[in-house]
This record gives structure tokens, sequence and C-alpha cells, in this order.
């Protein structure tokens, strides 16, 4: 079964004090996803939003809201981000003890997508148990930066990551995250992402509509080819 390009901008570069009307922009531009960076100051050195905000949005768009969480307590944000009305719910692999099984299964019976992501220095071995597990994660985001902040540039060996998921996982949802752009989406979209993340390369255009058609045709393009 082929996978489906999810094209998915990140709000962290919007206006948040216009956040709704951001959303909303981005949406009208063809987005499918909006993508939600919460950041808690001290899985990453940086502090962003949480469920209250989440919740907010939540009253202007029924739009599937794609959050990556960099906390170092995952297990604390599902209750309020599912009350909030989130949609994806993806922790990082590198904040697991041994307590991801009942973090997958909290997610999933809270109603929401549960996802694993891997920082760049992370193996990507580390995700295979919650992809393969009885009850498993049903997206892997390979981080193409550190994670933390907006317009950093894009590490190209993190496409090993890539290509080895998609050769063992064939229908798997595979999202990067972090300068992904027109300059660097030939590269992941050939590699096998298919939910991609753009926040500057999408916000900072005169035209984030052809932005985000582009970043799509180049997924399709890929996918076409890898199918065959
Ligand atoms: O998770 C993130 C940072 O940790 C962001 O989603 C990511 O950086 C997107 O921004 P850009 O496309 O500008 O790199
Ligand atoms: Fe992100």
């Amino acid at each position: 079964m082929a996978v489906t390009p999810k094209i998915a901008p990140s709000m962290l570069s919007s206006d948040f004090a216009n956040l709704a009307s951001e959303a909303q922009r981005m949406l009208d531009f063809g987005a499918d996803w909006l993508h939600m960076d919460i950041m808690d100051g001290h899985f990453v050195p940086n502090l962003t939003i949480g469920a209250p905000v989440i919740e907010s949005l939540r009253k202007h768009t029924k739009a599937y809201l794609d959050c990556h969480l960099m906390v170092t307590n995952p297990l604390d944000y599902v209750e309020p981000l599912a009350k909030a009305g989130a949609s994806g719910f993806t922790f990082h692999v590198e904040t697991l003890k041994n307590d991801w099984e009942e973090l997958i299964q909290r997610i999933k019976s809270h109603g929401m997508r549960p996802g694993v992501s891997v920082k760049p220095g992370t193996p990507i071995e580390e995700v295979f148990p919650l992809v393969e597990a009885e009850n498993p994660v049903e997206m892997v985001l390979v981080m193409t930066v550190e994670p933390g902040f907006g317009g950093q540039k894009f590490i190209p060996q993190m496409m090993d990551k890539v290509r080895i998921l998609r050769k063992k996982y064939p229908s798997l949802d595979i999202e990067v995250d972090g300068g992904l752009g027109p300059s660097t989406i030939e590269v992941a979209a050939s590699a096998g992402a298919n939910c991609i993340v753009a926040g500057s390369s999408v916000f900072g255009a005169p035209e984030p509509a052809q932005v985000i058609s582009l970043l799509r045709n180049s997924v399709e393009k890929a996918q076409q080819t890898l199918i065959q």
C-alpha cells in the first residue's frame, strides 16, 4: 500500500499572536496537517506552547494537529493534550526508559495517533521495537536538525535513517522535520519520507502555496518510483 503525502507547516514559524488566522492561511494554501512544536525548556533549550494553546486553536479549526513533544516527561502531557484536542502525539525515544508500551497505550486510549521521534544523534534501531510492537506507533519522525529551534540547516546524513525505515516498513508514515524546503525536499522524498514538516521555508516564502504544492509533488513523484 502506498503512503500518502502529508504536508505539515510548522506553526513555530507563524505569528503566535495570530495563530488561528495563520493556521487557516496554511490550510487555505493546501496544508494537510498543522505541526505544533511543544517544548518544555528542559528536553530542549527552548520553551514554546502547551495544551492551553492547542485548546484555543482547536476552537478555530478541525484540522489534524500534529503535535511534536520535545518534553522530558511525555506521559504527563497525554491527558491535557487529548482534552485540548490534539490529533497526533509524537514523543521522543530519548525520553523513554522502559515505559513506552504504557505511553503508546495511553495515547491511543485518549484518541490520539502515536508517533516516535529520534534526534540526529540517536540510532534509528532504537525505534524498531516501537514500530514492531503488538500495539505500535503509527509514525516515525526523523529529526533533520537538533530539536529546539526553527530555521536551522537540514542534516543530509539523516537520510540514511529514512532509507532504512522505508525499506523495512513500506507502509509506515515517515516524517522529516527541520530545514525542509524546495532545496532539500528531493533528497528527503527520494529516501522515502512522506510526511514533511516545513516552517521557515513555507512561512518565509512570498507564495507559501507554491512551496506546499512543490513539497507535495516531490513526495508523490518519489513514492511512485519507490513502489515500482
Ligand atoms: O521541531 C522543530 C524544531 O525542533 C520544528 O518543527 C522545525 O525546526 C521546523 O522548522 P524549520 O522548517 O524552519 O526547520
Ligand atoms: Fe517539530
